[in-house]
């Protein structure tokens, strides 16, 4: 009876010593990677990721000889079970070679693609692509940039995936799972996920179908009816944004009094002679402001806050890293000095606080309760550093009040952001989990990824697709191999976060005024949330926080109710038909 529950303290313990090690080695070479992007660094993160595997499968192997059922301690239940799924590290050795090999070629082509000028100089995505997808409002000059991404990057990777769904789905099956995305969803340890997602969508359809009949008049206000179809989908590539995700960029087609727009925070904050750094340092002080963690020495002199300029190549994307030593924490982002960067960092600094604050745990459990509790924490800040009593006591508004009407803009442009990302978020693993459990088959994945864009969205490719084509591609989560889901639950999550501790900051009054900015209650309690880890089922975590054990879209409906009335008045005032009865892509000649 060697494997009893007190050699499986011991085990633990070893694992702990040895795993704390060999992640902060891999995480050091991933980032030198991704901070300096050459073979030489491709190769020594791969060595290093090998080195992570045996150590995971060492340890996983051996973890299920103990019999955990018998065990009474929860934790070393709990971590155990943990242990169990070794993920890709089941991959034989060769194999796991190419996979990871996969993975570095596919982050890698998307990172460093452009789109060329004709004879004029070559653009990245970040921050040259993102900018003509945000401000132009010449529909070619859109196409161009919207066409030329996806074919420097999703055409080049169509093949890649293929070979990446089938290593994916042997690794997921090594570990007991149908196939990957089984895999996925095992994180959120519920066997009704899917069906609690779909009741969550179709709670937030109405809201979504209202503001895209909304949208789509103001853009054929804009670009009149040969470009827009009242009662079709909208083309993707008008929307401000790459992906159509989100469509706060052209609020200035969709503002509902247009005669009272808002101020110019970026305008402002250039102004201000705002810096990157500063706007860490402001994204770190909201927390510290409620009495939470501030970062460490290393995060200021490690961090990569802007684009380096010596002609490294880089992956720009943003992203937060724990060096799983209790004292290296660091963000990568290529800031460029505007409100929508200042918002994403408060973002990161979201998931460099949940590290900070579950960093004494076992490296088991540093990790969300839930994938989506860590997108929620740092998204629950920016809905209050996104309100004007926080901007205006920042000094990055000089208006002292708000009246009715530009209350409506400002929900509109809230709403933009967070409304309009909705069936986005949720289609990018719909696609994905039917792609990996083979519904979606190979040579049907850039129609069927339009499929979904069209049912969910409602939105056309503005030009012919193909299956020469491979557009979800174009997105860095699925080059990434990032999963997705745990944003659409983030997005309802950090509204009844946003409710629960504006509740305890003692705010009163309606919950898009609230900002929980200096208030120690508030703190205290997403601090006692943040310290648990994923060391507790996610449930009990979110009664903690909240008194309650289900995900609720309640408090989303609260805090934009005021403008669902004015769209839904506006809307039959209109006459507008809601989704897009009209279904078919048009593509008739555009001059
Ligand atoms: C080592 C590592 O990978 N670390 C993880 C964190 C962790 O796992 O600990 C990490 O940093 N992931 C990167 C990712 C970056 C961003 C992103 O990709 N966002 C989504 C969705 C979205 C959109 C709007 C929005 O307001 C919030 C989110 C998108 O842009 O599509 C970029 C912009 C903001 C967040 C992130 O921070 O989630
Ligand atoms: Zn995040």
């Amino acid at each position: 009876q060697l494997y009893n529950e007190t050699m499986a303290k011991a085990f633990l313990q070893f694992y702990e010593r040895t795993a704390q090690v060999v992640w902060n080695r891999f995480m050091e070479a991933a980032w030198n990677y991704v901070t300096n992007i050459t073979k030489k660094n491709q190769e020594e993160m791969l060595y290093k990721d090998v080195e992570k595997s045996q150590h995971t499968l060492y340890f996983g192997t051996r973890a299920r000889l103990f019999k955990i059922a018998n065990f009474q301690d929860p934790d070393v239940k709990r971590m155990l079970s943990k242990l169990l799924n070794v993920d890709k590290a089941a991959l034989p050795k060769e194999e796991l070679r190419e996979y990871n090999q996969i993975l570095a070629y596919m982050e890698t082509t998307y990172s460093m693609a452009q789109v060329c000028l004709n004879e004029g100089p070559c653009l990245p995505l970040e921050p040259d692509l993102e900018e003509v997808m945000a401000t132009s409002r010449d529909q070619k000059e859109l196409l161009w940039a919207w066409q030329g991404w996806r074919d420097a990057v999703g055409r080049q990777l169509r093949m890649t995936f293929e070979r990446y769904v089938q290593l994916s789905n042997k690794a997921a099956k090594l570990n007991g799972y149908q196939d990957m995305g089984a895999l996925w969803r095992s994180k959120y340890e519920s066997d009704s996920l899917q069906e609690d997602l779909e009741q969550l969508f179709q709670e937030l359809q109405p809201l979504y179908l209202n503001l895209h009949a909304y949208v789509r008049r103001a853009l054929y206000r804009f670009y009149g009816p040969e470009l827009i179809d009242l009662r079709g989908p909208i083309p993707a590539h008008v929307l401000g944004n790459m992906w159509a995700q989100s469509w706060v960029n052209i609020l200035d087609l969709a503002l509902p009094f247009p005669e009272k727009p808002p101020e110019d925070i970026t305008k402002i904050m250039q102004g201000q002679h705002w810096k990157p750094e500063k706007m860490f340092q402001e994204a770190e002080k909201f927390f510290t402001s409620m009495g939470m963690l501030s970062t460490p020495p290393e995060f200021w002199t490690n961090s990569m806050m802007e684009r380096p300029t010596d002609g490294r190549e880089v992956e720009c994307h943003a992203s937060a890293w724990d060096f799983y030593n209790g004292q290296d924490f660091r963000i990568k982002k290529c800031t460029e000095v505007t409100i929508e960067d200042l918002l994403s960092i408060f973002h990161q600094m979201g998931h460099i606080q949940y590290f900070l604050q579950y960093k004494n745990l076992s490296v088991i459990f540093r990790a969300g309760a839930n994938p989506a509790f860590e997108e929620a924490v740092g998204s629950v800040v920016t809905l209050s550093a996104s309100s004007h009593k926080y901007l205006l006591n920042r000094g990055l508004l000089s208006q002292q009040h708000q009246d009715k009407e530009e209350e409506v803009n400002f929900l509109m442009s809230v709403a933009l952001e967070k409304i309009a990302f909705i069936p986005f978020a949720y289609l990018m693993d719909l696609f994905r989990w039917k792609v990996f459990d083979g519904t979606i088959e190979k040579d049907m994945y850039n129609q069927e990824w339009w499929n979904l864009r069209l049912k969910y969205q409602g939105l056309c490719p503005p030009i012919p697709r193909s299956e020469e084509d491979f557009d979800p591609g174009a997105k860095f989560h699925i080059p990434a191999s990032l999963p997705y889901i745990r944003y659409f639950l983030s997005l309802v999550l950090q509204f009844q976060f946003h409710e629960a501790l504006c509740k305890a900051s003692g705010h009163m009054g309606p919950l898009h005024h609230c900002d929980i900015y200096n208030s120690k209650e508030a703190g205290k309690l997403l601090e006692d949330v943040l310290k648990l880890g994923s060391s507790k089922p996610w449930p009990e975590v979110l009664e903690k926080m909240t008194g309650e054990t289900k995900v609720s879209t309640k408090a989303l409906m609260t805090y934009f109710k005021p403008l669902l009335n004015w769209l839904v008045t506006e809307n039959v005032r209109q006459g507008e038909i809601l989704g897009w009865p009209d279904f078919s892509c048009s593509f008739e000649e555009r001059e």
